[in-house]
């Protein structure tokens, strides 16, 4: 039997240095520039022209494929130098906790901090969350673009660099809990100008303030999504759009400039075995749908994978809502990034009463119910009133 050298998951990705690598054919290169014949081997072999308001086409290598990092650039949408910085640190670390979610490894590491949790788990922040939240630590830190990094897994913003110009707001590794079965994960990131007229404030005060700021003032979010393949998806105010990552190249591909979410959608996706705890107006509204007597007269469909990242990025494409009526997501680290990405792509995001980016969060771990979605599906949720969940009960999956 082969014997095969155990590697850390969590520090070998690229797992080889270039340099070290033997003379191969270029699509084992992970830095170099895409080309169509590396783009074939990563399974991206048509051709894509960026559109959009930034006149899009610039930074195409000519070979009709454009990365993010030539997509931010000045041919591109130009949102600056210490941006593209900050990004290229963050998409490192997401294709590390790609590779780790990914990993053999994940379960031992998972069961190893078990060991010490005590028995109520649900809530407890699950081990790859730690380890995903550690590495975008290490990467905002060392991009010195961060003045404040604000996390779902700590109790407090950590305070990065006195003169770095941003605030990023992010759940590192949403979806955990289904891990295990390598159900899509993913991650969530806001990232706002540093205050810098709080300058004068003690570090603890204005970590707390710079982080608390309202969702209209996020100058870009995403979501990176790990599923059959790795997605980022993010906008800085000029449209949504996609890039999936190519194994072979090591870079973020546009794939889906410009998302346009559908008007409607026919799906929607709740977690409806709390049909009980529900509202009369929620229930009624989903009823409604199902049996296709809805404003569209079509028959809906469920689909709920439980995983926020990958149940919105389904709805961002297919539109429709996706769901969670109880006060379980945070307006800071979830809410407010998605609904940007949302609206950017001509869509909705409401607690059910309100514009979530209208509201003012007052504590970074604020919980609310939260719809994403198609806008004319948002509007016609909305008009049954009552679709908040208040009964939250807790449960245990
Ligand atoms: O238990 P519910 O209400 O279906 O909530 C599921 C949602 O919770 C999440 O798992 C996030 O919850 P955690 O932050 O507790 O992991 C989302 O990914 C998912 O959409």
């Amino acid at each position: 039997m082969h014997s095969f050298p155990l590697l850390n998951p969590i520090s070998n990705y690229p797992p080889i240095h270039p340099l070290l690598l033997p003379k191969l054919p270029n699509f084992h290169n992970f830095h170099a520039k895409p080309t169509k014949k590396m783009a074939f081997f990563g399974g991206l072999g048509f051709k894509i022209r960026a559109s959009g308001s930034s006149g899009g086409s610039g930074g195409e290598g000519g070979d009709g494929l454009q990365t993010l990092r030539e997509y931010m650039g000045k041919n591109g949408e130009n949102v600056g130098d210490e941006l593209v910085v900050l990004y290229s640190h963050l998409e490192y670390a997401c294709k590390r906790i790609a590779a780790l979610v990914a990993s053999p490894f994940n379960s031992t590491l998972a069961k190893d901090y078990n060991a010490d949790v005590g028995s109520d788990e649900r809530d407890k922040p699950k081990p790859l969350d730690i380890v995903a939240n550690e590495i975008i630590l290490s990467s905002l830190k060392n991009s010195g673009k961060v003045a404040v990094m604000a996390s779902e897994e700590d109790d407090a913003p950590v305070w990065l660099a006195d003169d770095g110009p941003f605030v990023v707001v992010l759940d590192p590794l949403d979806g955990s809990r289904n891990i295990d079965a390598s159900i899509p994960t993913g991650t969530i990131f806001g990232i706002y100008h540093r205050l810098v007229e709080l300058d004068h404030l003690q570090v603890e005060e204005k970590a707390q303030l710079n982080s608390l700021q309202s969702g209209t003032k996020l100058i870009a979010s995403g979501y990176v999504l790990y599923s059959s393949a790795t997605i980022l998806c993010t906008s800085f105010g000029l449209g949504t759009h996609a890039f999936t990552l190519d194994h072979s190249t090591g870079e973020f591909i546009l794939t889906h400039p410009n998302i346009k979410i559908p008007p409607r959608g026919q799906i929607y996706s709740v977690n409806d075995t709390r049909y009980f705890d529900w509202p009369e107006g929620l229930r009624k509204y989903i009823d409604t749908v199902r049996q296709g007597k809805g404003k569209y007269p079509k028959k809906y469909s469920a689909r709920y994978i439980c995983s926020l990242v990958a149940d919105f990025h389904r709805t961002l494409l297919y539109g429709g809502l996706a769901m969670n009526p109880r006060d379980h997501l945070r307006l800071v680290y979830e809410a407010n990034p998605l609904s940007f990405l949302a609206e950017q792509a001509g869509g909705k995001g409401s607690d059910g009463k309100v514009r979530i980016l209208s509201l003012q969060p007052v504590k970074l771990h604020q919980r609310l119910p939260l719809f994403l979605g198609s806008p004319d599906d948002i509007d016609e949720l909305e008009s049954y009133g009552n679709v908040q969940q208040k009964v939250n009960p807790g449960y245990e999956v």
